[in-house]
């Protein structure tokens, strides 16, 4: 198998959410890293990236660099604001020192425990992109909202408040995960359909608000309850580009076996 037809290099994400100290950090790199090396992966195939917390930033950048690792790795959040006296925030250009390629923003257990809401998504987008960090951005249904037949409108209302104001240009740069909340951490799958009826109506909506070559070149994820066993049936989606995965990018041989999803049969 080839990079897809739609040109798009598939992304695997590994949320490790707030899981692992620094030693155990170690382990789990070093051994994806390994494991990765040792099934030939290829990363013309799959771009494969960590999201430790943020004690653990950098410990994992210390040992990308040294072992030059074909590993990438960001922050599971960011603060909106570009500095002062905001306990506990940590900045964009904080995380840009660290050299974290992607952040995490809006993900629906930050909107559901920190009252997240799409204004302060797109403010921490803008940090992110001001900084030169790519934002991966989550938006996603709760079940109430997906069985009253609300779920794509719930989303496209997420996606138009995330990106307003930015530029065709930044938009294009940016990731977007589809995550339905009923499927975090329950084991509950969207079932591929699903999970393609809603990632094509976000890329239909980047279209109409920034143009069909932005709609192409953005990527466009799926999380929720993804294991080796179901990553291959997402992945046949022709607008899922990749995962967002968090229980199993705890396990080092799920995780990996996900990264390479291209060469299950
Ligand atoms: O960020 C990752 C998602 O919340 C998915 O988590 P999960 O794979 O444990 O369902």
């Amino acid at each position: 198998m080839t990079t897809p037809d739609s040109g798009r290099l598939p992304l695997m994400a590994g949320n490790w959410k707030m899981n692992l100290n620094h030693v155990e950090a170690v382990g789990l790199v070093q051994k994806l890293a390994w494991t990765l090396s040792d099934k030939k992966h290829d990363p013309q195939q799959s771009e494969v990236v960590v999201f430790p917390p943020f004690t653990d930033l950098r410990t994992v950048q210390t040992l990308v660099d040294g072992d030059r690792l074909k590993l990438a790795y960001g922050a599971q959040d960011l603060s909106p604001h570009d500095n002062g006296a905001f306990t506990g925030d940590v900045s964009a250009s904080m995380l840009a020192k660290l050299a974290c390629s992607y952040v995490i923003i809006g993900h629906s257990e930050r909107r559901q425990h920190h009252g997240e809401d799409d204004t302060t998504v797109n403010a921490k987008a803008r940090q992110a992109l001001k900084a030169g960090i790519t934002p991966l951005i989550c938006v996603g249904e709760d079940r109430f909202t997906r069985e009253e037949g609300r779920h794509i409108a719930h989303v496209v209302e997420q996606v138009n408040g995330a990106l307003q104001g930015m530029t065709a240009d930044e938009v294009g740069g940016l990731v977007i995960a589809y995550e339905p909340i009923w499927a975090i951490g329950t084991g509950q799958v969207a079932t591929p359909d699903d999970a393609q009826e809603v990632c094509e109506a976000i890329r239909a909506t980047i279209k109409d608000g920034h143009g069909e070559p932005v709609a192409n070149a953005i990527r466009v994820l799926y999380g929720g309850s993804v294991k080796a066993n179901n990553v291959a049936q997402i992945m046949a989606e022709p607008d899922i580009d990749g995962c967002l995965v968090g229980g199993a990018s705890l396990v080092v041989e799920e995780f990996a076996a996900i990264a390479r999803f291209y060469a299950m049969s």
